[in-house]
């Protein structure tokens, strides 16, 4: 029978299965970062259990950790304990973990890849929703709980259902300027941010061929934004060529894991490439995004109540008017960094933009690379001292960061940033901060501009 990619890779890690209830699936690789971990180990210290696989469990510190220097002591006592807490678990059961200042430390769905523990074909699983990143490798990677993580440090497996499979088609080919964050958004803004809910998000399509790795990881890091267990994008000669190490026999296995042809999706959605243009949020969910030239919508347009009344409510809270252009908000801070797009190539993108230019008066950007290994390769292409001569800030230690507001970086009451991360609900930067989500080339042209803009605007 016709088979999807995410159906191959659950059947091959199916260890029983559960029929209409719960599959119990084999786990290749857990991560760990320091927020949601303590509960995992107290519940295997208090049932006496060990790690089952320690070598296919790895940790980093992330969400929390201070980004001026690494040797940097954190004001905050809660947040040391928790990392200390963290680096006593690990050690307790033996499980490799990254510390701030450790060569390989940084966002954990940035250390995976890049510590070579992700290959096409896997089950990989953390206790983040962003887990979904790994799916551009051909994983079936997704978020879990905290006593599920403690079934898969105790088991290695997973007792979970079999979701359901959506295609994303995205026909032709993005126009220059327009980036896998454009893309993302754009899709979200036209599915909403429930349409994938139970489903895992397989892109597909001519434009999510040409995208390099790093554009599937952000593709892939916001199918959670729409509601997805999981996104997908199957391997090939792209995926091939960035691991790098690929045997004859790892090909002829890559070349099955794809989906075959009149396999059925659940669910499919097509959109087409061409016509995009840069896509920048204006309200408090990822859906609420429009393309850069366009305007904050009116709330009193919307035929439907439910998404009128979010939309009046993420107008106050933004403190929009509707009918603004977008290119006419100013923002007080621009933040290149997270998940989503604080790789190399984010950095190179908005290094390229910043390049001769200045960070507008009265503009803070802050840029905080998404794991050490990225910090070093920027610094030996010189992207350190654009960002200096630009006048932006660019942080000696990686991790979320201004994310997620967990650390000491965060957005003031009232700030308005032009963010390249993934969610923009209310309070997410600090409380009372107003997101838009945007790619990093739009990011670097809004710091120059002082209001939110593309590259070709400058
Ligand atoms: C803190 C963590 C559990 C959380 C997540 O699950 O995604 C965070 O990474 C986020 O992006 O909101
Ligand atoms: S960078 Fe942001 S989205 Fe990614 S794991 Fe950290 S907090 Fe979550």
């Amino acid at each position: 029978m016709a088979e999807t990619l995410a159906g191959k890779i659950w059947r091959t890690h199916t260890v029983r299965s559960g029929g209409a209830g719960d599959d119990l699936l084999y786990i290749d690789l857990q991560l760990l970062h320091e927020v949601n971990s303590p509960q995992a180990f107290d519940g295997l210290r208090a049932a006496g259990r060990r790690v089952r696989r320690p070598e296919l469990t790895v940790g980093t510190e992330d969400h929390t950790t201070p980004t001026r220097s690494v040797h940097a002591l954190d004001p905050d006592p809660a947040r040391r304990r928790q990392r200390s807490l963290m680096a006593a678990n690990c050690a307790e059961f033996g499980i490799p973990l990254h510390r701030l200042g450790d060569p390989s430390q940084g966002i954990v769905h940035v250390i995976g890849p890049e510590l070579g523990l992700v290959r096409p074909g896997m089950t990989i699983v953390c206790c983040d929703s962003h887990t979904t990143t790994l799916g551009a490798f051909g994983a079936l990677a997704f978020g879990i709980g905290t006593s599920h993580s403690e079934h898969v440090l105790a088991t290695q497996t997973l007792p979970i259902r079999r979701p359901k499979d959506m295609a994303v088609v995205v026909d032709g080919r993005l126009p220059a300027g327009v980036t896998a964050k454009d893309l993302v958004l754009a899709v979200i803004a036209r599915t909403g941010v429930a349409a994938g809910h139970g489903h895992v998000v397989e892109y597909r399509g001519q434009a999510v061929a040409d995208l390099s790795m790093e554009g599937r990881m952000t593709l892939c890091n916001m199918a959670i934004e729409m509601g997805a267990r999981a996104g997908l994008v199957a391997p090939d000669e792209v995926t091939a060529a960035y691991l790098g190490d690929a045997t004859a026999d790892d090909e002829a296995y890559w070349r099955e894991l794809r989906t075959d042809p009149g396999a059925r999706f659940d669910q499919e959605v097509r959109v087409s490439a061409a016509g995009l243009r840069p896509y920048v949020s204006w309200g408090t969910n990822p859906g609420q995004s429009v393309p850069i030239d366009g305007r904050v919508p009116d709330p009193a347009a919307l035929a439907d109540p439910g998404l009128r009344q979010a939309a009046e409510r993420a107008l106050r809270y933004m403190g929009l008017r509707a009918g603004t252009a977008v290119r006419d908000i100013a923002v007080d801070v621009v933040f290149l960094g997270s998940c989503t797009n604080a790789r190399i190539e984010d950095l190179r993108a908005a290094a390229e933009v910043l390049a001769g230019r200045k960070v507008a008066a009265g503009v803070r950007m802050v840029v905080v690379p998404g794991s050490a290994r990225v910090r070093r390769q920027a610094v030996r292409e010189g992207l350190d001292r654009v960002f200096a001569a630009a006048g932006a800030d660019f942080r000696a230690a990686p991790g979320c960061s201004m994310c997620v507001a967990l650390g000491e970086d965060r957005l003031e009451p009232g700030e308005r940033a032009a963010s390249t991360t993934n969610r923009n609900f209310e309070g997410r930067q600090g409380t009372g901060a107003r997101t838009h989500l945007v790619s990093p080339p739009v990011a670097a042209a809004t710091a120059v501009a002082g209001t939110l803009a593309a590259p070709s605007d400058l």
